[in-house]
């Protein structure tokens, strides 16, 4: 499998054009964290603030709230609960799963967030959504859709047990699923039109919050530089590549310190 290479993530994250605005670079709506997982919302929202996202919304718990504008007073903050579908419309990107859980008020944002979407929009599927769907409660909605599951996630939607991931066997299950799929694991795998490995990344990555911050640097991604194999490929490169400069002094990459490091590496990565 071939992996992904430098001159590629160059090639997708360039200069910004100076007659721009805020809309310019992508409106993202991450819909995430129950009571339990607000962090997870809060990662994933930080996320494609800090990673160029032009307009972030979260729609999450209200018990979420506080922490979030206290945090992130860069983004729109509403209740998961309320009727999301003229917020949904103004979208480019959408964010579903981090920390939503499984139970019936998850399933019934999934569900409700699902029937709104429109074909032209992105959504990247996470988490919990991708548990919902692959346990037959949600249906997958027509959009252009990146899935971002995890071995045990990945397992539950494509059926092969984890011992038998493979370049292949994800393969061929991959293409039998809508839109760009990015199996995680030690050595991330994005299959798409195209089937590549990711190179980078470590142990220093393993913590709780790390997926969660990938989703919203893909949203950010999407939002800026459009729904294409490469693009997702950037965003997979440059949070292990962050996460990798950490690790040279660090023991753990805390998923808050790679969302820190995002604008600096991005103004680096636009100028070579
Ligand atoms: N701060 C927050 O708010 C945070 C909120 N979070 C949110 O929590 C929700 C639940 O997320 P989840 O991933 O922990 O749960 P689930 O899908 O049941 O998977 C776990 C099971 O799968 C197994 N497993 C095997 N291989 C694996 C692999 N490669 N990677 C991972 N697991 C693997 C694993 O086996 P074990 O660990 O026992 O070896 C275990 O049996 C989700 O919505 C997420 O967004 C978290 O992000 C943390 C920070
Ligand atoms: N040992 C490892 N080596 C490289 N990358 C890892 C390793 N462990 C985890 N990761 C990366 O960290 C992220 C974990 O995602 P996920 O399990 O969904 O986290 P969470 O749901 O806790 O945010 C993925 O991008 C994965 O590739
Ligand atoms: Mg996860």
């Amino acid at each position: 499998m071939e992996t992904i290479n430098l001159t590629t993530v160059q090639t997708v994250v360039r200069p910004r054009p100076q007659q721009s605005h805020k809309g310019t670079f992508g409106r993202v709506l991450v819909v995430a964290g129950n009571q339990q997982y607000g962090g997870a919302a809060i990662l994933s929202t930080s996320a494609a603030v800090y990673g160029g996202a032009g307009l972030v919304t979260v729609a999450t718990d209200p018990i979420n709230h506080p922490a979030l504008h206290a945090r992130l007073p860069e983004a729109m903050v509403v209740d998961y609960q309320s009727d999301l579908s003229a917020l949904i419309q103004q979208q480019d990107v959408i964010v579903i799963g981090p920390g939503l859980g499984t139970d019936d008020l998850a399933k019934s944002v999934l569900q409700r967030v699902f029937a709104a979407v429109l074909p032209t929009q992105t959504v990247v599927v996470d988490g919990a959504a991708i548990t919902l769907i692959a346990a037959k409660q949600a249906q997958v909605p027509k959009a252009q859709l990146i899935w971002t599951p995890h071995q045990m996630e990945w397992q539950r939607l494509s059926g092969i047990v984890i011992a038998d991931q493979t370049p292949e066997t994800n393969a061929k299950a991959a293409a039998t699923i809508p839109g760009i799929v990015v199996v995680k694991s030690h050595r991330t795998q994005i299959f798409g039109q195209t089937a590549v490995e990711n190179p980078g990344g470590s142990a220093a990555m393993a913590t709780g919050g790390s997926g969660d911050t990938l989703t919203g640097i893909i949203a950010a991604f999407v939002g800026q530089f459009g729904y294409h194999d490469q693009v997702v490929q950037a965003a997979v490169y440059t949070h292990s590549a962050i996460a990798d400069e950490l690790a040279q002094s660090q023991y753990v990459a805390l998923p808050s310190q790679v969302i820190a490091a995002l604008p600096k590496f991005l103004k680096t990565l636009s100028q070579a």
